[in-house]
C-alpha cells in the first residue's frame, strides 16, 4: 500500500480563497478590512520569511498587514507600549508577535499582553483555557489547520485513538485537546519516552511535533493510520543543489508504505499555519465588530 499524500498547499489555497471571498462581502472599502499586525523582535533569517510570506498572504486576502520590525536589544517596556497602541487600534484586529524572542524578553509576559480578542496565535491563557475546556475560542494555527485536515479523512473520531508526540504550548498541547474535544481518544508523549513506539502502533491518528528529524520509524505505524508530520528540521547538504532542505520527524519514504494517508513536509501543515493565521485574523475581526462567524473549512469534507 502506499499512503495517500495529503496536500497542504492544496488545503491552504482553498482556505485562503475561502477566507478572501468572505473578507470581499464584509469589508467591501478597503479601510473597513481586517488587520493582521505581526511583530519581529531581532533578526531571525527563518522567521524573516515567515513574517514577509505571511504579510503578502494578508494583502493577498484582501486584509491590511502592519509589520512592525524591532531591533534584537529592544527593552519589554517598549515591547509591552507597542503591544498597548495595537490593542487600542481600530485599524488592528490581530496581532502576532513572532516566537521565539530575544532570551531577555519573557514570553509570556508579552502574549498576556495582547487583548485576547486580537491573539490570532490563541496563546493568551483565555483561549488557552476556553479550548481546554472544550468552549469556543481562537485556536492556534497549527493544531487548527492540523483538525482540519484530519477531518476531511476521519470520518468519525469516537472511538478513534490518536497519539501526539510533543507536548509544546504551540503544537502539542493545543492538538491533544482539540482531539479530546472531538471525542478521540488521546495519548501525549514526550519525545524521548521508551514505550513511543508501543503507542504509535495503537495510534489511528499519529501527530508528530518533536523537532527531531526522522524520529518516527515505519515500523511504529499501524498500518493504515493517518500520519501528521508537524516537524519542519533544516538539515545540511543533501538537495541537488547542496543547500539545505527540509524534513519533518517522520521517516517519510518509508513510512508512506504503512501509513494510509501522510503529510509531506514542506507542502503539508506549514502552509495551512498560515493559511489559518489568516483565518483566526478574520475570525477575530468578526469578533470585534459582532458579525456572524461562519466555519471557512473545518466543515467540508473535500479541499477543491
Ligand atoms: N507567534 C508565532 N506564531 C507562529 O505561527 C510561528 C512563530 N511565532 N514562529 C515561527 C513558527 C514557524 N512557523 C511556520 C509557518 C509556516 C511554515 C511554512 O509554510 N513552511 C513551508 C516551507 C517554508 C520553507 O520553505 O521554508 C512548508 O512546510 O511547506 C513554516 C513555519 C510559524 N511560526
Amino acid at each position: 500500500m502506499t499512503a495517500q499524500l495529503i496536500d497542504g498547499r492544496a488545503f491552504a489555497a482553498t482556505l485562503r480563497a475561502r477566507v478572501r471571498e468572505r473578507v470581499a462581502a464584509l469589508a467591501p472599502e478597503a479601510g473597513r478590512a481586517p488587520g493582521l499586525a505581526v511583530v519581529l523582535v531581532g533578526h531571525d533569517p527563518a522567521s524573516e520569511v515567515y513574517v514577509r510570506s505571511k504579510g503578502r498572504q494578508a494583502l493577498e486576502a484582501g486584509m491590511k498587514s502592519f509589520e512592525h520590525r524591532l531591533p534584537e536589544t529592544t527593552g519589554e517596556d517598549e515591547l509591552l507600549a507597542l503591544i498597548a497602541r495595537l490593542n487600542a487600534d481600530d485599524q488592528v484586529h490581530g496581532i502576532l508577535v513572532q516566537l521565539p524572542l530575544p532570551a531577555h524578553l519573557d514570553p509570556r509576559a508579552v502574549i498576556h499582553a495582547i487583548a485576547p480578542q486580537k491573539d490570532v496565535d490563541g496563546f493568551h491563557i483565555s483561549n488557552v483555557g476556553m479550548v481546554g475546556t472544550g468552549q469556543d475560542a481562537i485556536v492556534p494555527c497549527t493544531p487548527l489547520g492540523v483538525m482540519m485536515m484530519l477531518r476531511s479523512l476521519v470520518d468519525d473520531f469516537r472511538g478513534k485513538t490518536a497519539l501526539v508526540i510533543g507536548h509544546s504550548n504551540v503544537v502539542g498541547k493545543p492538538m491533544a485537546r482539540l482531539l479530546l474535544n472531538a471525542d478521540c481518544t488521546v495519548m501525549v508523549a514526550h519525545k524521548s519516552s521508551t514505550n513511543i513506539p508501543e503507542l504509535a502502533r495503537m495510534a489511528d491518528i499519529l501527530v508528530v511535533a518533536a523537532g527531531v528529524p526522522g524520529l518516527v520509524k515505519a515500523d511504529w505505524i499501524k498500518p493504515g493510520a493517518v500520519v501528521i508530520d508537524v516537524g519542519i528540521n533544516r538539515v545540511d547538504g543533501n538537495a541537488p543543489d547542496g543547500r539545505a532542505r527540509l524534513v519533518g520527524d517522520v521517516d517519510f519514504d518509508r513510512a508512506r508504505a504503512v501509513a494510509g494517508a501522510i503529510t509531506p513536509v514542506p507542502g503539508g501543515v506549514g502552509p495551512m499555519t498560515i493559511a489559518c493565521l489568516l483565518a483566526n485574523t478574520l475570525r477575530a475581526y468578526c469578533l470585534q465588530l459582532g458579525l456572524p462567524d461562519a466555519p471557512l473549512l473545518s466543515d467540508t469534507k473535500d479541499p477543491e
